[in-house]
């Protein structure tokens, strides 16, 4: 659908130079949006690229009618277009309508209930190791760290295998797809580059050739599983899965809802873990509690800390819906082709909602739990994050494991809290969550 241009019916521009539209989004993002939240409220619209047209919100009303909204008229999919050279065309990701909700009722049950609880086990073997193998005494960023462990954790899920060779022969060209958009740098050149026809060092080729190195990797396991007995893994379970119709899902679409779990399904994890450790080390109050907690045998605390984590430094700063048709919000009547993004962001950080917004408090999710309209950091609605309960249950069982075997402490001379980068389309901590264990 093309990109809407009536520019009268639009919430306001922010009046910042051409270059803070520009770099400020991309290099300085929670400074770019506080900016442009101080100048027009709780409705602004950007123009990202070229022919988009994004309608940002932080208005709770609004944002409860975004996700809650109906779907056929709130494309996800099409919201999520920028993930489609990663993801490819089949992940859930990406699809709306009835596709979407075919492969959303295939992709759930394998994170939920009695299979939720069965990955605990991988999830506390993982992260006891890696934490012990941890360096003691020597500052350093936790988010590779995180990475490695989640990264682990998601193809000993989705695949089943255990040897770990096999595991980083899959792993690693993962890692290397997600290393091409890993820097603020890379994701500027991948932008000036996508598309066009340079030679084999652009930042675009390089990124396509590891794209295909991961392809391939992935292709093959599904291969090799398709002649092999069905274990518990989520593959096995996906290739069981049928459709209302008894149709189960293609190669071609397997592989690209395995690309989406593995890829959505760790470097989210790793960088909220990274951003719960770098609060911890700031708040020795917040991380003597968790530890004594953990001490005593509970996790209310602790699961505290990680939801009030999400809500200050939430990793997915906003979700997107393009309108398939014209639809009136907060007041503003919004053409057909425009995107609409709830701000996670901004609505974390609303005074009314929360007080005192930019304390670090977890006492605050002791007290009640977290609204399901109020505190998005999966989003919401059909569109929820089917790895929501995954991704809960993984960081306790790791923050668990790193209180019970290390000291955590912050760097020499790094008292201030980090500040955010953009990675690809998560907010990350800007020195990766520097930490020293002891
Ligand atoms: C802290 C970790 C995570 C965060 C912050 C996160 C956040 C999100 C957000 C904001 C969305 C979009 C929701 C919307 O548009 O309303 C989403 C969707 C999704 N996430 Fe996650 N996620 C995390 C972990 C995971 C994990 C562990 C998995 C898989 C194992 C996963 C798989 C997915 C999938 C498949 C979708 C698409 C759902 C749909 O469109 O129906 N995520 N996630």
């Amino acid at each position: 659908m093309p990109d809407a241009t009536a520019a009268g019916a639009l919430p306001p521009r922010p009046d910042l130079s051409r270059w803070m539209m520009g770099v400020g989004f991309l290099l300085t993002p929670t400074r770019f949006f506080d900016a442009c939240h101080a100048r027009c409220g709780d409705w602004f619209t950007l123009r990202p690229a070229p022919g988009r047209t994004l309608v940002v919100t932080a208005d709770p009303d609004a944002v409860r009618e975004v996700l809650r909204g109906d779907p056929d008229v709130l494309h996800a999919g099409a919201g999520n277009a920028v993930l489609a050279p990663v993801l490819g065309p089949g992940s859930t990701l990406l699809l709306d309508g009835a596709e979407h909700l075919r492969h959303r009722r295939m992709l759930l049950p394998p994170f939920h209930g009695d299979r939720l609880r069965a990955s605990t086990a991988v999830m506390e073997e993982v992260a006891a190791r890696h934490v012990a193998a941890w360096p003691r005494g020597q500052a350093g960023p936790a988010l590779p760290r995180m990475q490695a462990l989640t990264l682990e954790i998601i193809v000993r899920t989705v695949f089943g295998v255990e040897d770990p060779a096999h595991v980083a022969r899959v792993g690693a060209p993962l890692r290397r797809v997600l290393a091409q958009v890993g820097t603020r740098g890379r994701v500027v050149a991948l932008g000036l580059t996508q598309g066009r026809h340079a030679g084999p060092l652009s930042p675009w080729r390089r990124f396509l050739a590891a794209r295909a190195a991961a392809d391939a990797v992935v292709t093959e396991e599904l291969a090799a599983r398709r002649h092999a007995a069905p274990g518990q893994d989520v593959l096995s379970l996906l290739l069981q899965a049928r459709d209302e119709h008894g149709e189960g899902l293609t190669d071609a679409e397997l592989r690209d809802e395995l690309m989406t779990l593995l890829i959505a399904g760790h470097e989210t994890t790793a960088t909220a873990l990274a951003w719960t450790v770098e609060r911890l080390v700031r708040h020795p109050d917040v991380l003597a509690t968790a530890v004594a907690e953990r001490r005593a045998g509970g996790h209310a605390y602790l699961d505290a800390v990680i939801r009030e984590t999400l809500r200050l430094r939430p990793v997915v700063p906003a979700v997107v819906r393009q309108l398939r048709r014209d639809l009136r919000l907060g007041g503003w009547d919004l053409p057909a082709g425009v995107h609409v993004a709830p701000s996670i962001y901004l609505l974390h950080r609303r005074a009314d909602l929360y007080p005192e917004p930019l304390a670090f408090r977890p006492q605050r999710f002791l007290d009640a739990a977290p609204s399901s309209s109020t505190w998005i950091p999966f989003g919401g609605g059909v569109r929820r994050c089917l790895g929501a309960s995954f991704a809960l249950l993984e960081m306790r069982v790791v923050l668990g494991a790193l209180l019970d075997a290390a000291q955590l402490a912050p760097a020499r001379g790094d008292r201030a809290g980090e500040g955010t980068t953009r990675r690809a389309i998560t907010f990350a901590p800007a020195r990766g969550g520097r930490i020293v264990l002891r």
